[in-house]
């Protein structure tokens, strides 16, 4: 009725001053106040717009009745979002927020080659006017990060590996080459001592959670894990299986590629945080033995005392465990966040001190033979076994003798792995006799062994005196 008599009595101009007017009366007096975020700002897409949706898609999976579902490509779920239209009520830190997604169908302007959209969508935000401070300084920040975990979550992770050395492709972009990361290894897999696996876990939740405490105390938020033991114990599977309980991608650091010190740090520049920087095999991947010593002279000679080191070998190039202490520790270190380095050795006791003192190499963990509760996550694992099952007697008898012979065996996880996936179509009892049996045997070989040893000590102390 207001509008019939304001078009019939005012003209255009009059009229358009007093919905203004009008307007900004009622917006004086209402306790609310409207944040539209478009889709498209002008001609580029609005972040805020997607970050948006992808935040409510986590709560509208729970409140709402008519969701729209949509699945990205190399996306590893199904993305819940608002229906055109459709309202939902959010919280944050105690402040209550509305949000509702418009879409507004509009007519295409021009008959153009491109096709055009002719949907308008954007998001609207209701708040109370009070709370204005609360939602500009801090619910839209929350919003972004909210939104790029969850794409990180959502998204398939990813192993890199730096197949150029340290330089720069063709393409003047990063030196890193990625595919996804499938390792299927999970902490639960994991053959290990439980306390063990329990600390380590302790240790990685203490990392993530460790923002502001590293921040606080000076810290650059990082941490570094030296994996060491004998071939096949499974520190490359503790790796992923590190991976995928944070959701970090895993940057495989190939050293014996890196040609120079400034390589090994413009690949350093090139990861992102969320990461766990790996190099396997350190002891192997360059001649690291300490600072002084990897500096080569101008002979082209070892200065640790060895001959001229031939061309190309791994110790003529100019990569140095400076150049590497300062990798992990250093300035260049802190230039990204929330970041393991994991180095993983047969042989610890030929790693330089430098390279393993606290704050590069913050943990030390021994993977070792296979003790009994490994064998039984790995029996849980191949055989479908399932501790406290065993009724009969004669199986609970097996299972003693299996723990008196595991740890003289002296087999490595990935040997009884093998052994367990050959028998695993065998019924259960079958398949942990015939471990048994090799067990028992390996056991007395090394017996032997020792045995033999020792008499060949005792003969040579002999011809000594003699
Ligand atoms: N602790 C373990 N728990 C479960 N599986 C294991 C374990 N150790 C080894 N395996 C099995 O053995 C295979 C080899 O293990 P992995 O590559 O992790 O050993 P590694 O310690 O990295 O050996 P290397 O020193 O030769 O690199 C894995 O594919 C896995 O199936
Ligand atoms: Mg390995």
């Amino acid at each position: 009725f207001c509008q019939s008599l304001l078009h019939t009595i005012f003209p255009p101009e009059f009229r358009l001053l007093i919905t203004n007017l009008v307007q900004r009366f009622s917006n004086y007096f209402s306790s609310f106040c409207y944040f539209d975020i478009i889709e498209i700002d002008g001609f580029s897409v609005n972040e805020l717009y997607n970050a948006v949706q992808i935040y409510l898609s986590s709560s509208a999976s729970v409140f709402g009745n008519r969701l729209s579902l949509t699945r990205a490509l190399n996306s590893t779920t199904f993305t819940f979002g608002l229906s055109n239209n459709d309202r939902i009520v959010d919280t944050f830190r105690g402040v209550t927020v509305w949000w509702e997604h418009v879409v507004i169908q509009t007519q295409s302007q021009s008959l153009s080659w491109r096709s055009s959209p002719n949907e308008k969508r954007f998001f609207t935000l209701r708040i109370l006017k009070k709370d204005k401070s609360v939602v500009l300084d801090t619910y839209l920040d929350h919003i972004m990060e909210k939104a790029t975990e969850l794409r990180r979550k959502n998204k398939d992770r990813l192993l890199y590996t730096n197949s150029h050395g340290g330089s720069m492709d063709s393409r003047g972009g990063n030196p890193w080459e990625a595919v996804p990361f499938k390792h299927p290894s999970t902490f639960d897999t994991l053959a290990m001592d439980p306390d063990k696996k329990e600390m380590i876990l302790e240790d990685l939740r203490d990392f993530v959670d460790g923002k502001f405490f590293y921040q606080n105390r000076g810290r650059a938020w990082k941490r570094g894990y030296l994996l060491y033991g004998p071939p096949g114990t499974g520190k490359s599977s503790m790796i992923a299986a590190m991976a995928n309980f944070l959701q970090y991608d895993i940057y495989d650091l190939e050293l014996t590629e890196v040609n120079t010190n400034s390589d090994l740090r413009k690949l350093l520049m090139k990861t992102t945080s969320k990461s766990i920087i790996v190099i396997e095999d350190i002891d192997c991947s360059a001649n690291l033995q300490n600072r002084a010593c990897s500096k080569i002279d101008s002979n082209n000679r070892d200065p640790a005392g060895g001959g001229i080191l031939k061309e190309g070998s791994s110790a003529s190039r100019s990569i140095t465990l400076s150049g590497l202490l300062n990798f992990t520790d250093g300035l260049w270190s802190c230039c990204g966040s929330e970041r393991l380095f994991v180095f993983t050795t047969n042989h610890i006791e030929r790693l330089d001190p430098a390279l393993l003192r606290s704050g590069r190499m913050d943990m030390h963990i021994f993977m070792s033979h296979c003790t009994f509760p490994s064998l039984k996550v790995l029996m849980k694992n191949y055989l479908g076994w399932i501790d406290g099952d065993d009724e009969d007697v004669n199986s609970k008898m097996l299972l003693q003798d299996l723990e008196k012979v595991i740890c003289a065996a002296e087999m490595t996880p990935a040997d009884i792995s093998e052994i367990l996936i050959k028998n695993r179509r065998k019924d259960t009892y079958s398949a942990m006799s015939e471990l048994l049996q090799i067990l028992k045997y390996r056991r007395s070989e090394n017996n032997n062994m020792k045995k033999n040893i020792r008499v060949s000590n005792d003969k040579s102390v002999e011809e000594k005196y003699i």
